[in-house]
Order: structure tokens, then sequence, then C-alpha cells
């Protein structure tokens, strides 16, 4: 597949109005294939519309090189680079009809009328909104509006569409129908997306691959599966998803693993790992939805505590347990506990599979 964005040692600095200096990127790389759904995710103010912004051509770099289509962007003007971006407000013209919104980008480039209405016809089939082209956004509910500034940015047939947290004025149910719309019509279309997002669980089920950004920095750039079950540090572990992370030791190497102790004196297992030896630090991430009330079966490693609370979600139920030597465990588990009819204070035992947990080496926790 060919590249359609390249992003080398992109740096970005603002003087902010106090007189301090904020490095928004801080050394960015990023490439983003033909067809590919990439998100970016990170906290507030990480540096992800800085980078949307420097692709779009709106925030020139202080230093580094991109590339759309293999050409250099350098001096290339916002409305000559092959991008469109949507963002959360929608951005349509209120006095014009949807008609008129949508074909805009056409209008301007002096696009043969013919021509212009087809596309604009088959965008409009597209999202969804055919039949809606005399209304006036004021006239649409806010999912069709979202839809009409979709149909605006593909109309023109884009390399790439940057999606600035275009769902995130959407209650949770229209978002939820969004997001699945978004990535069909993606997969149709091919053409590659870099969409932005605060909302994990989003960024986990829409993309091909997710950047995790801190600090103006990629911290992890990977498949969803990858970052959630191999983070490559504490803070994508602590990030993304719920997390039960301790720092602890290695304490001995068996054939089947590593022991680890924490300095209250709690244990864990770690499935067989190369390069471990006794004596090196590091994190252990263990996922609530990682243990079992009940032993699954051979080779499973056990915890035991006292269950300090527990809610039931509906399908799971979700404890907070207290282990023996005291260290807080979160643990979402299945069904079964019904029968075990769970209770605060009651002694229990968590169990996990060794080779599920993810150590976290020092130098990287
Ligand atoms: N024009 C500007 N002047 C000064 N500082 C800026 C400017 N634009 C962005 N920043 C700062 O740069 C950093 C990165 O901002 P950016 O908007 O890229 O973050 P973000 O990850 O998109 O955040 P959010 O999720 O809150 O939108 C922040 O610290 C922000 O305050």
């Amino acid at each position: 597949m060919a590249d359609v964005v390249e992003v080398c040692d992109a740096v970005k600095c603002f003087r902010t109005p106090e007189g301090g200096l904020v490095q928004a990127l801080d050394g960015v790389n990023l490439i983003v294939a033909e067809g590919e759904f990439v998100t970016l995710l990170g906290p507030s103010g990480c540096g992800k519309t800085t980078l949307l912004r420097a692709i779009s051509g709106f925030e020139p770099l202080d230093s580094g090189e991109l590339r759309i289509q293999g050409r250099s962007m350098q001096g290339v003007p916002p409305h000559l680079r092959p991008v469109h971006t949507v963002f959360q407000s929608y951005a349509l013209f209120p006095h014009m009809n949807l008609e008129a919104n949508v074909g805009y980008a056409l209008d301007v480039r002096g696009v043969a009328k013919a021509q212009r209405n087809r596309r604009v016809g088959e965008v409009l089939e597209l999202v969804g909104l055919a039949g809606m082209q005399r209304r006036k956004p004021a006239q649409l509910s806010g999912g069709q509006q979202q839809r009409v500034a979709l149909a605006r940015a593909l109309v023109d047939r884009p390399a790439l569409l940057l999606l600035d947290e275009p769902l995130s004025a959407l209650d949770r149910k229209l978002r939820q129908t969004m997001q699945r719309e978004l990535k069909h019509l993606q997969h149709e279309l091919g053409i590659a997306f870099v969409f932005v997002t605060h909302d994990q669980e989003e960024a986990l089920t829409m993309s091909d691959r997710i950047v995790v950004l801190n600090g103006g920095r990629i911290q992890q750039s990977g498949a969803p599966a990858q970052i959630y079950d191999r983070p490559a540090n504490a803070f994508v572990a602590g990030f993304i998803g719920d997390s039960n992370l301790y720092p602890l030791q290695v304490q001995n190497i068996t054939a089947q693993g590593a022991e680890l102790v924490h300095q209250s004196g709690e244990r864990f297992w770690l499935g067989k790992q190369s390069g471990l030896t006794i004596g090196r630090q590091g994190q252990l991430l263990l996922r609530p939805e990682q243990f079992y009330l009940t032993c699954p079966g051979e080779g499973y490693a056990q915890l035991r505590g006292q269950v300090e609370q527990w809610m039931f979600l509906g399908k799971d139920f979700e404890l907070l347990v207290r282990s023996e030597h005291g260290l807080a465990v979160k643990a979402t588990v299945s069904d079964t506990a019904r029968q075990i009819a769970l209770q605060v204070g009651q002694a229990i035992r968590l169990w996990y599979a060794p080779q599920s947990a993810h150590w976290l080496e020092a130098s990287s926790a």
C-alpha cells in the first residue's frame, strides 16, 4: 500500500500569552497508508489537534517534513492540499441549503454543472440524505448535520479525511450509530481517515491503528488489540482501558515463567518471557477482565483477598478486592458470580493466566 501521509520529525512550539513555551509536537513521526483508519488518541493538550492542523496546512511546522501522496507540502496552502477536515461543530453554511453546502467545494473549483450535480447526488445518497437537498442546516438533526459535513468533505474525493472529534456533540446512541456508519463509509470509499478522539472506546472499535500521544510525543502506535494487550509503557497502559498496574521485582525464574514480588510481599506470576533476569524491576499489568472467580484450568495463578466493593453491571460484576498484602485489585468477572453470591468482606480467590499478564520493564515503565 502506498503512503498517503508522511510526517517526519514534526516539531511545533507555541508561545503562550503568559510568556512560556509549549511544545505541542516534539519530534512526531507518522505514516498513514492508503485506505487506513488511524486514530490519534491522548489526553487534552497532547497535540492531537496541532498535528491535524499541520497536516491540513493551518499550522505551519517549526521544523520537520510533511508529504501527502509523496508530495512535499512545504508552502502549499490548505485549499490546495488533497485533504478535508470534518469538525465537531460541523461548520456548515447556515444560509445555504444542503445541496449548496455540499456542492460548494465543486462550485469554487468551477466543476461543470452536470458533473457537479451528479457528484452531489451521489455523495448525499452515500451518507443517507438523498431527498433532503432543499433543507437548510437548522432544519436537520445533529446527526443529519454531521452527515452533511461528511458529504461536503467527501464530495471532491480527497485522498485523506481529517476528523477532529466529529462525533462528540452527539448523544451516546446516535454516536454509536454514526461510528458504525463512518467506519462502513470509510471502508467503502477506501479513503484514509485520521480521526481525533478523547474516547478510548471509540478509538478501539473504529481504528485500524491507534496512535497514542502524550506531551507532543508518540507513546505508541499499533493495532487496537496490541495497544490494549501489550501497551508500550505505563502511560499507555493507564490511559487505555481499566488497569491494575503493580511495581514489582523479579524474584525467581522457573520453567513456566517468573515469580514477581511487590514490596508489600504480594506475589504474582508472569508467563515465560525472554530477557527476564532475577532482580529486574518493572510493572505488571493485569486488566480487570483477566480475572476469574473459579479456576478455569491448569496453569492459572491465584491471588487471595477480600471483597471490598462489588457492583452488578447487568452482565458482569465489577469487584474491588483487597489482596492479602493490602493491594487494591479491580476485577470484572462474568455471570458465575451470581452463583457465588458475593458479599462485602467475603474471602475470595482471583485467578489469572500468567501468560496474559503484561510486563513493563522499569526503563519503559
Ligand atoms: N495557538 C496556540 N497558542 C498557544 N498554545 C497553543 C496554541 N494551540 C495549541 N496550544 C497548546 O499546545 C498544546 C497542544 O494543543 P492541542 O490543541 O494540539 O491539543 P489536543 O490534544 O488537541 O487537546 P484537546 O483534546 O483538548 O483538544 C496545548 O498545551 C495547547 O494549550
